[in-house]
């Protein structure tokens, strides 16, 4: 199923536009994690994100695993592959987001395409829209899956370049209005935005319409849920992927990590929807 269409269902079925972070950190993992070999962190990075998506699939509307948590250590990038497949094949009507940021001239984009769709098998991308049209078209014409450019991101510095005046108007909005008017003709396109940013959020809803929205940032970057929804939600009241990494993952330190995580979701979900 295309991204957008299985998104959508998503967030009408399971009434959730809670995205789950996967952003495994070793050194936080509970005791029965601890690796006594170097080889066996790989296995422990799968077994510590299955355990937590399945506790939290219910009220997940996509998990997003960050690619770095996973690539920094030997064997991630397997581990990695395993717990993709594991979500496509026990919740398979969650969406994978892939969180990559990728971004480079069209030969090699290409070959991020492929690593994101064919050997991850996700169902979705971010990626960097600073390198123009040409470094997008490889995932653009893989029309099933979806391409979520940054826009205006949670960080500190986002303010750096992307609210730079560009012909009288904000970088981060040019962005958003030349993906919503030009590089969306098959409708798989998404923005990253995030919580940090909540005036900002107001003005890109207003020039995207209807379009998906990723933002990051609520729980530890200090994101406030009510502010999101406000500003960020479609007119139907959906339109949104709000994600959690931290607050979700590391609810607790202990045995009763997955319990833990699966109560911090569940309340995320029913804070988001007290406000749509
Ligand atoms: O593309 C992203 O997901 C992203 C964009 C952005 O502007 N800010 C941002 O925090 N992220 C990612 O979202 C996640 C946020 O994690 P928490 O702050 O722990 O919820 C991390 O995986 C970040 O890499």
């Amino acid at each position: 199923m295309r991204f957008a269409d299985k998104l959508r269902a998503r967030w009408d079925e399971a009434d959730t536009l809670l995205c789950v972070g996967l952003d495994p950190d070793p050194a936080k993992f509970p005791e029965a994690f601890a690796a006594s070999e170097p080889d066996d962190t790989a296995d422990a990075l799968f077994a510590f994100c299955r355990d937590i998506v399945d506790a939290t699939a219910a009220y997940a509307c996509a998990f997003k695993p960050q690619i770095a948590y996973f690539s920094a250590h030997n064997g991630g990038e397997a581990a990695l592959q395993r717990l993709i497949a594991h979500i496509n094949g026990a919740h398979p009507d969650v969406p994978v987001i892939l969180d990559a940021k990728r971004g480079d001239i069209g030969s090699t984009a290409s070959q991020y395409a492929i690593e994101a769709f064919d050997r991850y098998g996700a169902d979705a991308v971010t990626l960097n829209p600073y390198m123009g049209r040409d470094s997008a078209e490889p995932f653009l014409q893989r029309n099933d899956r979806g391409c979520i450019f940054l826009c205006h991101t949670s960080n500190p510095g986002a303010r750096d370049f992307q609210e730079l005046q560009v012909d009288g108007v904000p970088l981060y909005q040019r962005i958003a209005r030349t993906i919503a008017a030009d590089w969306n003709t098959d409708g798989n396109c998404a923005l990253v935005v995030g919580a940090t940013y909540p005036g900002e959020l107001k003005v890109i809803r207003g020039i995207v319409g209807d379009m998906p929205l990723l933002i990051p940032g609520v729980g530890a970057q200090g994101g406030d849920v009510e502010a999101v929804v406000r500003n960020g939600a479609a007119a139907d009241g959906a339109g949104l992927m709000i994600n959690s990494s931290r607050g979700i993952l590391y609810a607790s330190p202990g045995a009763g990590y997955a319990e833990a995580a699966a109560d911090a979701a569940r309340s995320l979900r029913d804070a988001i929807n007290r406000f749509r």
